[in-house]
């Protein structure tokens, strides 16, 4: 039997992903066949009362002894956490991500890393000065589901893979389901389409024509782009027309489209039947993916040769009765399935153990061009944000 590295979270915030991935958590790892990790929660805290947090840990099923903090603050000076997963808005990641590494704590924070590059170069400076882990919380890079993908493509079994389309429109009605403070739609908190949703389709983009180069002849793309915004100012669509540049060797320069829509849906009767939301072109054949974007289970090979393999991949979890997401977007969890988070958390685990400082499937610097290209898009709509959240003054009140 390998031996069990048992990694110490702390949790920082207690809104609905904090409680998702902290459930996934606690899933017993070897259900997914990983026994040489342990995850436990020691503590988590909340910026409104500690009463909050304590509540939090007794939802998620947290062990008795976690602390519960009524402030970030205590949270970062607890000795006991080997790393903080960071589940606030993303205007407040850049203040909150500073706190942690100045604390001399590892990070895990959510998408989007920031609002902008600026901020996300200085959290990389610092975690490299501190000598620190630090992970964008891209999840799903780390599904098998994504691992299989992104395969295909490095062994040449799709031939130059030229052209990828990726989707992640929710469907939703704005108007009834977010009020302009949630932040979805607000300008404060950094909302909109584009970082919280358009984040993965330029995700499926990026891992496709860019995760899979040699790090040596990565180029960022150019950038085309246009939105359509919503009364709060903020996008409720965004559509990024990306040209990667590759030498003739390389097969010639590779496209990405990655569009995404609050009000417009990927899967509009919620069964696949508007087929595939991701679409990965090679020059042998495609490989499809269906929705959800962000939380894929379904996969569908199609070769020149007369090659066709779908595949279905399942969310190991704890058993029947665990609808537990709380999500918005009918993403929940079919019955007896864990979220997929746990893949994300046992890549920053295995970092820990192994002294890696980023992740493997989504590297810092491939974090940056990712937000650089997002800072692009919002250059050429003129979308901005409140200056106080783009600032990269540590520590400032938000
Ligand atoms: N990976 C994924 O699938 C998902 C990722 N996300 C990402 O997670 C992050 C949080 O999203 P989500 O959990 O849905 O958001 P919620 O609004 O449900 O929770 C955010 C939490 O952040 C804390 N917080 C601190 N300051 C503020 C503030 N000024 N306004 C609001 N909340 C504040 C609060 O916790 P407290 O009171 O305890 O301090 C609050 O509960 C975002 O970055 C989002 O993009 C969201 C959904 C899915
Ligand atoms: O990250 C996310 O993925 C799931 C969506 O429901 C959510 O809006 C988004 O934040």
């Amino acid at each position: 039997m390998p031996e069990k590295h048992t990694v110490r979270w702390g949790i920082l915030a207690t809104g609905g992903i904090a409680e998702t991935f902290t459930r996934d958590l606690l899933v017993d790892p070897s259900t997914r066949g990983v026994n040489d990790l342990v995850h436990t929660v020691v503590a988590a805290a909340s910026s409104s009362s500690a009463s909050r947090a304590k509540e939090f840990l007794s939802k998620v099923g947290a062990p008795d002894s976690a602390k519960a903090y009524g402030s970030y603050k205590e949270l970062v000076a607890d000795p006991n956490i080997d790393i903080i997963y960071i589940a606030t808005p993303h205007s407040h990641h850049f203040q909150n991500a500073m706190l942690c590494l100045e604390a001399g704590k590892n990070v895990l924070c959510e998408k989007a890393f920031t609002t902008n590059a600026a901020q996300t170069e200085v959290l990389i400076k610092k975690a490299k000065e501190k000598n620190l882990f630090l992970m964008e919380a891209v999840w799903t890079r780390y599904f098998p589901l994504s691992i299989y993908v992104r395969d295909l493509i490095t062994s040449g079994k799709l031939g130059v893979v030229r052209h990828v389309q990726a989707d992640n429109s929710t469907g939703d009605n704005p108007e009834e389901s977010f009020p302009d403070s949630h932040r979805m739609v607000n300008p404060s908190l950094a909302g909109g389409a584009l970082l919280d949703l358009g984040i993965y389709s330029l995700t499926w983009v990026f891992q496709c024509l860019y995760t899979t180069q040699p790090a040596s002849s990565r180029q960022a793309p150019r950038v085309s782009s246009t939105i359509t915004k919503y009364h709060t100012g903020v996008d409720e669509a965004s559509h990024v027309l990306l040209t990667f540049p590759r030498s003739k060797e390389q097969g010639g320069d590779a496209v990405g489209y990655a569009t995404t829509c609050i009000r417009l849906a990927s899967d509009p009767d919620g069964k696949g039947s508007a087929g595939p939301c991701i679409r990965i072109y090679g020059d042998k054949g495609e490989v499809q993916v269906w929705w959800p974007t962000f939380r894929p289970t379904k996969t569908r090979l199609v070769l020149k040769d007369g090659t066709v393999e779908e595949k279905n991949w399942e969310q190991p979890g704890p058993g029947a009765g665990s609808k537990w997401y709380n999500g918005f977007n009918g993403d929940n969890n079919a019955e007896g399935e864990g979220h997929g988070m746990f893949w994300e958390a046992d890549e920053a685990g295995s970092a820990l153990r192994d002294g890696r400082k980023e992740g493997r499937y989504e590297s810092l610097e491939e974090s940056l061009t990712i937000m650089k290209v997002m800072d692009e898009v919002r250059r050429q709509n003129d979308m901005k944000y409140p200056e106080k959240i783009e600032s990269t003054e540590y520590p400032l009140e938000l």
